[in-house]
């Protein structure tokens, strides 16, 4: 049986989802910064513990505020889909106080927009660009607490640069839409990449 699930990306501006994406799928990285500008919809195929389930990756431009309501959903076409995914994942930049403010923010709004009566959303909090821990702006300790502990959120530090925990980040997402088969997988569990990486539509 193959389960898909739809996962929504959202940071602020330069944060690295694209690159977080693209190097997930396409094992590539590059320094060049091209903004977002419309929601951009992948469609791998991943293959894990020999099980094949198939993600729809939405790369969302910075939105403003999380909408509200179906109807400010679809009346700004920057946010079709973002009330109907299986999971998000937040992504900050290590080096930048202000884009973890944004993850704080549009996290709370999730909270309070959430649909009374339907189950839980999972979110991930992710730190990008580790390769820059130098420039670290909030102690990893700090972070991962007010996530792990406090949110009760997933907390995932990477860089798409280095391809560095890119996998992990996706392993522990699709343990987090509760996929009953990956529950008890360690960090042996090996992703075999995405089937059909050419399968990318811009919307
Ligand atoms: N050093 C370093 N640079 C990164 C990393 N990830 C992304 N970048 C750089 O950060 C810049 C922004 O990356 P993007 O992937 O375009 O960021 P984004 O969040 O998708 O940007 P918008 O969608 O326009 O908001 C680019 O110049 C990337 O090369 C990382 O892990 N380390």
């Amino acid at each position: 049986m193959v389960s898909t699930y739809r996962v929504a990306v959202l940071g602020a501006r330069g944060v690295g989802k694209s690159a977080i994406v693209r190097q997930f799928l396409y094992n590539e990285f590059s320094e060049v910064c091209v903004p977002t500008t419309a929601r951009r919809l992948y469609l791998p195929a991943v293959v894990m513990n020999g099980h094949v389930h198939d993600l729809q990756i939405l790369d969302f431009p910075p939105i403003s505020t999380f909408p509200v309501n179906t109807l400010q959903e679809w009346a700004d076409a920057c946010c079709r889909g973002l009330r109907s995914v299986h999971a998000y994942i937040l992504v900050y930049d290590i080096c930048c106080f202000d884009s973890f403010e944004y993850v704080k923010t549009i996290r709370q709004q999730i909270l309070e927009t959430r649909v009374i009566g339907t189950s839980e959303t999972p979110i991930i909090i992710v730190g990008n660009k580790r390769d820059l821990q130098r420039g670290r702006v909030i102690p990893r300790w700090n972070v991962s607490h007010l996530v792990r502990k406090t949110w009760k959120c997933g907390y995932v530090e990477c860089s798409a640069k280095y391809n560095w925990h890119i996998l992990l980040l996706f392993s522990e997402l699709l343990k987090s839409v509760g996929c009953a088969r990956c529950k008890h997988v360690h960090a042996a569990l090996r992703f075999q990449g995405a089937l059909r990486r050419n399968r990318c539509a811009i919307m």
